[in-house]
């Protein structure tokens, strides 16, 4: 069998640099073969003609309708034909860019990776990246729902057009954006110009141990030291008029039955309104971590490394979501700590 596929979701809203993003990889990347999948709403698909003509890409147009309202059917049979060419040996490639419109919630779009037998036993979903158009972000997530959607379901941030702002405004969008998800670490390319490392596998959705919590210093500039400046995000983060935030929990050692019961009530009552959730758990009488993540409803728990001290054991949970009752699920959770 051939390796996984490492596909990366490409989102952010109409006009936000998604394509320059890509054109900038494709010029500076000579040594992969790359997929890519667009998809235009509407019938013409003026993309694939912006895209720098390069022999190391292919690109599959999808224009029939935006893949998040008709995911389930073309996107699973692009896969598959996909999937079919490279086995046959009648296409080469070593990853997937799937680029989406402008308008498109992620969600269901995540979900097919996940509900696809084919695809789940041959694709790897490193992470979605999420480009956001500093000259109109502040703009987009108060008109349109869809914007605030597509941070909340980032992995990853990207900052686009920060030529076109001050610092403070900066300031300002960066902490709007941690509001909605404190977990995607943001990073910042002018013109696309950004290291594909900073993007590229980044094995967001492996249960592995890093629960990154974006605490305000994860803006980078390629050309400048990490910076500190921002805001702290508080345990219960509200942003003013949007509804996803995220939501942090913590608490010392836990009962496994009782925090088990907790992630199954949780997941199945607010699941639908879950966009992405992590934690990192220690649990009572068992030395090795107990890692959780999830997307909407589809939950992967494993056990990781161990914990070196006994002072180190804390649990961790942070939940991306639209607006969640969060004082009650604290205590619930609270309440699963080992007595
Ligand atoms: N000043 C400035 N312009 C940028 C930057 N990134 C992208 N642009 C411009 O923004 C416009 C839109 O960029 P695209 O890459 O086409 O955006 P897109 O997300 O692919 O657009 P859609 O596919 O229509 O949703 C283009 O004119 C780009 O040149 C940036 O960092 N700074």
């Amino acid at each position: 069998m051939t390796s996984l596929l490492p596909v990366t979701l490409l989102t952010g809203f109409l006009g936000s640099g998604k394509t320059t993003l890509i054109n900038y990889l494709l010029e500076n990347n000579h040594h992969e073969k790359i997929m890519i999948i667009e998809n235009e709403f509407g019938s013409v698909n003026l993309d694939s003609n912006l895209l720098i003509p390069n022999h190391n890409i292919q690109v599959v147009e999808m224009t029939n309708g935006c893949i998040c309202c008709t995911v389930q059917g073309e996107l699973t049979k692009a896969l598959h034909q996909l999937y079919a060419e490279r086995q046959a040996g009648k296409l080469q490639f070593d990853r997937l860019i799937i680029e989406t419109t402008g308008l498109a919630d992620p969600a269901p779009i995540i979900q097919t990776f996940f509900i696809d037998e084919l695809i789940r036993q041959t694709i790897r979903l490193d992470a979605i990246i999420t480009i956001v158009d500093c000259q109109h972000i502040l703009q987009h997530l108060n008109e349109h729902r869809v914007a605030v959607s597509q941070i909340g379901f980032a992995d990853r941030i990207i900052l686009s057009k920060t030529d076109c702002i001050t610092e403070q405004q900066q300031i300002e969008i960066i902490n709007r954006l941690q509001k909605i998800n404190s977990k995607a670490a943001i990073y910042q390319a002018i013109n696309g110009k950004i290291a594909k490392s900073q993007w590229l596998d980044i094995h967001a959705f492996d249960l592995d141990e890093e629960l990154v919590l974006n605490k305000g210093f994860f803006i980078v500039d390629p050309t400048k030291q990490l910076e500190t400046k921002f805001k702290t995000i508080p345990y219960q983060t509200l942003s003013w008029n949007d509804d996803i935030c995220s939501y942090y929990f913590e608490a010392g050692e836990l009962d496994l039955k009782k925090i088990g019961s907790f992630m199954e009530n949780l997941v199945e009552k607010y699941g639908n309104d879950m966009l992405r959730y992590k934690g990192i758990l220690a649990i009572q009488d068992n030395n090795q971590r107990l890692i959780v993540q999830g997307v909407h409803k589809i939950v992967g728990f494993d056990y990781g490394s161990p914990w070196q001290q006994a002072s180190e054991k804390i649990s961790r949970l942070v939940v991306i979501s639209r607006t969640l009752p969060f004082e009650e699920l604290n205590k619930a959770f609270l309440q699963t700590t080992a007595s």
